[in-house]
Parts: C-alpha cells; structure tokens; sequence
C-alpha cells in the first residue's frame, strides 16, 4: 500500500477526548457528533480509509475504476487496510462503499484468473481468501453501502459484512454470478450465503448463476435495506449507531459464535481449497470459459 495511516488529528478537548475514549470502551455514543473530529486517512491506488477516531467509525473506499475489479494489488491493499483497522482501538466499526459511478464491484479481475499458471493461482486465491476471511471474522461491525452494481466478489464483499445498505435502484444487481462465468463459488462463500438466505434460496441462486436486482435482492433477503443512493452512506453511519449501542464485547462474542462453524471449516479446509482453485481455474475447459465470457464483456461495449 502506498502510503500508511497519517494522524491527521491537531488538537484534543475535554470533549473529543471523551468521544475517543467512548469510540474506545464501547459504550454508547450518540450521533452526530461533529464538533471534534480526529480523522486518520490512508489512501492507496485502490481504496481510501477513512477514519473517524471520534465517532469510531472507518469508511472504506473502493476507488479502481472502471469497475472495482479485485486485483492483486486490490486485495494487498484490503487485507493491510483491514489488519490496521482492527488493529486501531479507535475504529470500532467499518463501512464499505465504491467511489465509482454505477458499480460497487464487479468482482474479481478476471485477468487474475485468464491466462496465468498454477504459481499465480496458488497467490491470488490465498488473496481472495484473505481478504472474504479478514471481512467475515472482523470484530468491528462492518456495513456494506453498496451503491452501485456488485456482482460475484462484489456480493461476496457484502455477505461477509454484519448488515447490508443497497441503492433503490433496479438497474443495480447483487449476487453470485459464478456459475454464469464458468467458475464456481468457493464452499465457504457458499456457507456464508446460505446462512444469510437459507439453503434452498442459495441453491437456486448458485446453481442459476442469479444476479437479483436491487428490490429482488431486498424481497429474498440478500440486502437487509434500500435507500435512495444519495442516502446509502448516511444510513450506513445511521445504522451504525445503532450497532454501536450493544456492548463491543458481548457483540463480538455473539458475532463469532454465530460464524465459529464456518470459519473452522474454512481453516480448516483451506490448503485443499487452494490446490483445487490452482487446479480448477487452470484447465483447458475453464480457461475457455473464462475466454468467452471476457470476451462478451468487451463485446457489450462494441
Ligand atoms: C471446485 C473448485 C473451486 C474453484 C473455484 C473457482 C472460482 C472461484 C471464484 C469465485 C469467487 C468470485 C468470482 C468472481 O468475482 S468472477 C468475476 C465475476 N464478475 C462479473 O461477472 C462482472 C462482470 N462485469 C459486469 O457485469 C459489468 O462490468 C458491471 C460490473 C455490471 C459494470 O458494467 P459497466 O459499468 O457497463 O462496465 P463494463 O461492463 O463496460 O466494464 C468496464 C471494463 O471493465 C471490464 N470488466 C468488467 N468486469 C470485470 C472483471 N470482473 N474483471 C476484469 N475486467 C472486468 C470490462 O471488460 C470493461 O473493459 P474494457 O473497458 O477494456 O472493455
């Protein structure tokens, strides 16, 4: 990542200190409270941090245009971005939003995966590994703002949070869209979401390829909320607040306990998950897949 989180805070008061030290013990805060911010940013070439070490809470934006495509470099910068955070007793919770018009993510870069042998499979799908991990086990409360389309790693991004924000307009989409590119959802993003929409439902959204509009995917469960998009980050700080009135700690031991059983599996599954993604993702039949579909990515624009 390019540069480091700078402390950007020039001065203390009686009451910006006390706002700290609520952001720090977990104990309820009332918003907005604008008066004192102390706020610390770190940008890299993909996603900006932004945190408000008054209030506790980190925005986390997606800024690769033109689509947010998980990238190397993308998933280097999360997974530093997420360890800091967690690691800053002032950050008590995490919102996730896209700088770029019309699209939260669009997933992995398929360039990743087009073309390249089992070394860099092996790298980048401990990558995609680590950063769905970081998200899922995070103690802060992390609250997706997706305002814009998120197909696949997108949704992905969104499942693994605590609540999800999305944008009332129906030429956005979410879901998981693999199957659709020839590829499959790996077992613990499949976990993660049958837990968030039961099995059936999850069933006939992989094996369909489905990608919901924002009003279908509010019907069925996979976005929690839709606001008009101009309001997608103020209730994303709204809800925030609301998280932030239970007790950090008794939180975070529900939130593990309700994740423990996916998160075992994953570790312990992990070493063979990665084999069969270098093995999978390098076949002949699904390099070809992942040909045709890139190409009637480009095509779409012609
Ligand atoms: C059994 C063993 C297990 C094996 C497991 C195997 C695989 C596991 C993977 C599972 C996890 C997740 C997978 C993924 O995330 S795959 C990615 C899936 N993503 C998509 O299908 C989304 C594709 N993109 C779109 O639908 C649209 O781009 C959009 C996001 C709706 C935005 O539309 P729009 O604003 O109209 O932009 P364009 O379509 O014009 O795109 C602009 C340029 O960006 C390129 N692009 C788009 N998406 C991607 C991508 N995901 N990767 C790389 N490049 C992408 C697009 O081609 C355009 O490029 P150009 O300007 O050069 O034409």
């Amino acid at each position: 990542m390019a540069s480091v989180l700078r402390h950007s805070a020039k001065f203390t008061s009686g009451i910006s200190s006390s706002l700290a030290a609520c952001a720090r013990n977990g104990t309820a805060c009332a918003f907005p409270c604008h008066a004192f911010r102390h706020r610390n940013s770190s940008t890299s070439s993909k996603i900006r941090v932004d945190l408000d070490s008054s209030t506790g809470v980190a925005v986390m934006t997606l800024q690769g245009p033109p689509v947010n495509s998980m990238c190397m470099d993308f998933l280097t910068d999360f997974a530093i971005s997420m360890e800091k955070l967690e690691l800053d007793k002032n950050c008590r919770g995490l919102i996730l939003t896209s700088a770029v018009p019309k699209v939260f993510s669009a997933g992995l870069d398929i360039m990743e995966m087009y073309g390249k042998g089992p070394e860099h499979a092996t790298v980048f799908w401990r990558a995609v590994q680590e950063m769905w991990f970081k998200l899922y086990s995070s103690n802060m409360v992390t609250i997706a703002a997706v305002n814009g389309s998120s197909p696949a790693g997108g949704c992905l991004l969104a499942l693994s949070s605590d609540y999800r924000i999305m944008a009332d307009n129906p030429r956005y989409v979410i879901g998981l869209n693999e199957a659709q590119v020839g590829i499959v959802a790996p077992f613990w993003l499949k976990d993660n979401m049958v837990q968030t929409l039961g099995h059936r439902q999850t069933e006939k959204s992989l094996q369909l390829a489905q990608l919901y509009s924002a009003p279908d995917a509010l019907k069925i469960g996979l976005v929690d909320k839709l606001v008009p998009e101009e309001k997608v980050l103020s209730t994303a700080t709204e809800t925030m607040a609301k998280w932030f009135s239970i007790p950090d700690h008794s939180r975070q031991i529900t939130k593990s306990m309700m994740r423990k059983q996916t998160i075992d599996k994953f570790l312990s599954n992990r070493e063979t998950d990665i084999n069969n993604f270098a093995n999978f993702v390098t076949k002949d039949s699904i390099q070809k897949s992942l040909g045709t579909y890139l190409a009637k990515l480009k095509k779409k624009k012609a």
